[in-house]
């Protein structure tokens, strides 16, 4: 049997995933706990990376691996390889100013053209601006940017700084893929190459950029050395290991989920995503869509909110139950939930792009002050930026025909039943799973062997439209809109 393992290095978490080459058969799984805040250490992400390879049972009968991660992450380092600052992450609001300024230098429509994507604080040259501007002294040190995926693949593969890592800091042998690349801000997914101009203009110099690998591309193999993370966990990291392109953990799940022309995933995570995989690239001035590429080739529209599953988990811990029980609450409540609305903007909001926001519940009465209505309102709040997502990538051309629900909150049997009564195509559960890592799996297996593998996806849900438009509607209002 041949093994092979895919990691996704998420918000919350690190994740991996050992599966047979041949029948995508998960073999063993492990995962390890990240930090919380939007400001993160990378050291944190690599001591949680060993602990879940060792969770994972390590690494020595693996024969390739890949890693995917959390996208737009700003990590810089200095000419020596150290990490200079945290790394500001895709749901730190604190660039928001910047990407305004990257928009009035360049223009929307032209800044679409360029990169894809209209910049919002997630972005990394918004990040990288940020910096130049509230702190020079480090900005001038940066000799190379990476995001989570490149520095982790960097460290992996034995690189980092001089008596930390066996090969030393060699910034030339930082690698990304395209659908990392595609979230930067400064990769243009059409030309397939870096826009050093709008690098120059954020940072306010030149550096090394992790070389971009196609699909199938190896990031090299390794000569092999023990991983140490910071608490002394070791991991070996055999010789002859073949090392993948990895991916941002959006193009990872699309992989990972085998997803079609007509499938459209909502990822319910830390973020919530409405994506699909096109054969074009999608350039939306609006803003409102990321233009991503993906993972297998080809490209990746892309609706990201920053309030998703968290939502939940504010909801569940006001009110003092677990998820099931949320889920309990919130279907004992009516459809709208008698006009109580919450516009989920918890951490500030992304799409749309409303950085400083808060969020807000409106609605509130004797009759509706409920816990069943509060725990609907937060599943109905959570979704309708959702459903607002699906139109957007319907505006950039996708044509849904399916819907595929994942990430930590898909399971939740509210959600599955709200998201039947707002999106107006029919809804599939795939079974619970680690979907990022199994498509980081699926780029090691790719890399191995030659050829794409197309492991079965299994399904636990499946429900058609159960249209309420009411909710739509309700929410539309307080968000300041008409529905359609
Ligand atoms: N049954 C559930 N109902 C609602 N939310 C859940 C449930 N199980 C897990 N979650 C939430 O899902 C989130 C983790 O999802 P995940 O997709 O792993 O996130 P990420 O990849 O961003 O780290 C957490 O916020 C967690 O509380
Ligand atoms: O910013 C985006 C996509 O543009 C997010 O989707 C991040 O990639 C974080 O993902 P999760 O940790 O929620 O999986």
């Amino acid at each position: 049997m041949t093994l092979v393992a895919g990691i996704d290095s998420s918000t919350q978490s690190c994740k991996v995933v050992v599966r047979d080459l041949d029948s995508g058969a998960l073999v063993r799984s492990g995962r390890a706990a990240h930090p919380a805040g939007t400001e993160v250490d990378p050291a944190t992400w690599w001591d949680a990376l060993v602990e879940a390879l060792l969770d994972a049972g390590g690494l020595d009968d693996v024969a390739a691996i890949s890693i995917a991660g959390q996208q737009h992450g700003m990590v810089v380092l200095d000419a020596g390889g150290e990490v200079i600052r945290p790394a500001l992450l895709w749901n730190d609001t604190r660039s928001a100013g910047a990407a305004r300024e990257l928009i009035e230098e360049f223009g929307a429509a032209s800044l679409a053209h360029r990169t894809g994507s209209v910049p919002v604080a997630s972005f990394t040259a918004t990040k990288l601006r940020w910096l130049r501007d509230a702190e020079p002294e480090a900005a001038a040190r940066v000799a190379a940017v990476a995001l989570p995926h490149d520095w982790l693949t960097w460290r992996l593969r034995g690189f980092g700084p001089a008596g930390a890592a066996p090969l030393g800091p060699v910034l030339d042998e930082l690698v990304t893929d395209r659908s990392d690349a595609s979230g930067t801000s400064y990769w243009n997914p059409r030309l397939e190459d870096y826009d050093r101009e709008l690098l120059v203009a954020s940072l306010g110099h030149d550096v090394v950029l992790p070389r971009v690998l196609g699909p199938a591309e190896a990031a090299g193999t390794m000569a092999g050395f023990d991983a140490r993370s910071s608490t002394g966990t070791v991991v070996n990291v055999p010789a002859g290991l073949a090392v993948g392109p990895g991916a941002g953990d959006n193009a990872g799940a699309a992989l990972g989920l085998g997803a079609r022309e007509g499938d459209v995933v909502v990822s319910i995570g830390t973020s919530g995503t409405v994506f699909a995989v096109t054969p074009q690239p999608s350039a939306d001035a609006t803003g409102a869509v990321a233009g991503f590429a993906d993972a297998s080739g080809a490209y990746l529209p892309l609706v990201a909110t920053l309030n998703a599953a968290r939502v939940l988990d504010a909801a569940a811990g006001l009110l003092g139950v677990d998820h099931d029980e949320l889920g309990r609450l919130a279907l004992e409540a009516e459809p709208g939930a008698g006009g109580l609305v919450l516009l989920p903007y918890f951490e500030g909001e992304r799409t749309p792009n409303l950085p400083d926001a808060t969020a807000t519940l409106f609605g509130l009465t004797l009759a509706t002050t409920t816990r069943a209505g509060l725990a609907r309102a937060a599943v109905e709040g959570l979704l309708c930026g959702l459903a607002d997502g699906l139109d957007a990538v319907r505006a950039v051309g996708v044509v849904p025909a399916r819907i595929l629900l994942i990430g930590g909150a898909a399971l939740n049997p509210a959600v599955q039943a709200v998201a039947a009564q707002v999106f107006d195509v029919p809804v599939t559960v795939p079974a619970p799973g680690e979907y990022v890592a199994d498509g980081a799996a699926t780029q090691a297996a790719w890399v191995l062997s030659g050829e794409r593998p197309s492991w079965p996806v299994t399904v636990v849900a499946a429900s058609r439209p159960d249209p309420q438009p009411v909710i739509r509607r309700q929410y539309a209002a307080h968000a300041g809109r008409t529905a359609d």
